[in-house]
């Protein structure tokens, strides 16, 4: 069946996609603004870092209960309801001259950030076919992507230029241009109303005639033959007392496939994580050596890899639905091979093999998007907020365990701080990689089995 208004579908999109992008401007909007940020509230180096973890904790902590939010009030709400965090949290960092005011403010960014990623990916199986989700969540990811560019460089030129209370402000002020947007254009679902009209009660004809793309097929897990025995209370029992915070837990996690999906997030994205994050620049300066520009250079590279990962892993796993989690697989294995050949060299890294690591490592972000397509074949469509929630934890928890062993290990060397680096106690440090890697990959393993096994009990067949 042909949709009435094709376009739709794209423009409620193109507009979640849009809020996606400022969530991630807001998330790295101190990334070049380091001395700037310890100039203006007078901190030293720890304090600064405490911004960013602090920032990531919040966003890692809300994804469950976003997720739970999301199944309760839908995406718009969220994602709007993310934009007026970061907003408020954006007017705070441009106007307070306390740390603690602005420690506030970046929680407030955490929280609005968290709110944001998972409503975009839910809004996207309502508007699409089975077989473009997989290209329209690398799209998104790549737009994401985009965000982070436009924050570091054009934020710190602005706040260099005319100041930190109007570079922050002007941040705060796209948010809400972008929310005002969102409220007149974004749809849960088709059918559904724009918040503006369900604030006036008239819900307009492009509303109310809207049509999914993949309108006549049977969408995600949606599609999927009403499951039996050990699903049925999953599916048939949708609203719980309160928010049932447990019960859905242990129903989700019972699940095999969406167990997969956590482990294939957790595994593949948090090397690129720690390394754009964090530890990058410093165990290219500090430990290999490198001067700044051959550093930046070379994460340059990170983000051209990144995106062409995108465009190409979209299309191959919408053909390869069988195949996406060895995909998967394969892509975090020669990202921990051209780790190994890095650490184990005798010596400094030679350049080609940094470049090929800077070449390869990125590929685990958009590898990581197939754990929301694993998740979308195997959460039951009351729980799609909460499962994808719980899914873009992994990706998180694990970056931030790394991210601290990392710094953990220097420190028990004696080379925490720049003035003690050496190529040495970073080579140790980032192996700390390595039983992460070891664990999620023996994981998917584990649970693709599991899935398998699973899916032939209930004679369900894979989209
Ligand atoms: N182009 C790479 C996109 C990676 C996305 C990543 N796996 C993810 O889960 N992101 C969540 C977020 O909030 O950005």
């Amino acid at each position: 069946m042909r949709t009435a208004r094709p376009l739709l579908p794209w423009v409620v999109w193109g507009v979640a996609a849009l809020s996606y992008a400022v969530a991630v401007i807001n998330r790295s909007s101190l990334a070049a603004l380091g001395p700037a940020t310890q100039q203006h509230f007078d901190i030293d180096a720890t304090t600064l870092s405490m911004f960013a973890m602090i920032q990531l904790v919040v966003y890692a902590g809300l994804q469950i209960p976003v997720g739970t939010l999301l199944d309760r009030f839908g995406a718009t709400t969220m994602i709007l309801t993310g934009g007026l965090f970061m907003a408020a949290g954006q007017t705070i960092m441009a106007t307070v001259a306390d740390v603690w005011l602005a420690i506030l403010a970046r929680v407030l960014v955490g929280a609005g950030d968290a709110c944001t990623f998972i409503s975009v990916m839910r809004l996207l199986p309502e508007w699409f076919s089975v077989r473009q989700l997989p290209v329209v969540s690398q799209l998104t990811g790549l737009i994401g992507q985009a965000g982070q560019l436009v924050s570091v460089t054009p934020l710190a030129l602005v706040v260099a230029g005319f100041g930190w209370t109007s570079g922050f402000l002007g941040v705060a002020a796209i948010g809400v241009l972008v929310m005002i947007l969102g409220g007149f254009v974004l749809r849960n679902a088709p059918g559904d109303g724009t918040l503006a009209e369900r604030l006036t009660g008239r819900v307009g004809r492009l509303s109310r005639e809207a049509r999914s793309l993949g309108a006549g097929e049977a969408t995600g897990a949606f599609a999927m033959p009403p499951p039996e025995t050990g699903m049925m209370p999953v599916i048939t029992k949708r609203r719980m007392p309160g928010l049932g915070f447990w019960d859905k837990l242990r129903r989700l996690v019972a699940l095999p496939g969406v167990r997969l999906a956590f482990w294939v997030h957790f595994t593949s994205p948090f090397a690129l994580n720690v390394f754009i994050l964090l530890w990058g620049t410093p165990f290219l300066t500090g430990g290999v050596g490198l001067d700044s520009a051959t550093a930046s250079g070379l994460l340059n590279i990170v983000v051209v890899s990144s995106m062409t990962a995108g465009l190409l892993l979209g299309p191959l796993s919408s053909r390869f639905v069988e195949r996406r989690v060895f995909m998967n697989m394969g892509i975090t294995t020669a990202v921990m091979l051209v780790w190994l050949a890095v650490l184990l060299w005798a010596g400094p890294p030679p350049m080609w093999l940094l470049i090929v690591l800077m070449i390869v490592m990125p590929f685990g972000g958009p590898a990581s998007m197939i754990a929301f397509e694993v998740a979308r074949s195997h959460t039951p469509r009351s729980f799609a907020g909460f499962g994808t929630g719980f899914v873009n934890m992994g990706g998180f928890i694990a970056s931030l365990l790394v991210i601290v062993l990392i710094g953990f290990v220097l420190d028990l060397q004696g080379a925490g701080s720049p003035d003690h680096y050496s190529l040495t106690a970073f080579k140790v440090a980032f192996a700390v990689q390595i039983p992460f890697w070891l664990c999620g990959l023996t994981m998917i393993f584990v649970e693709q089995r599991r899935t398998k096994r699973w899916m032939q009990e209930h004679g369900r067949r894979l989209r």
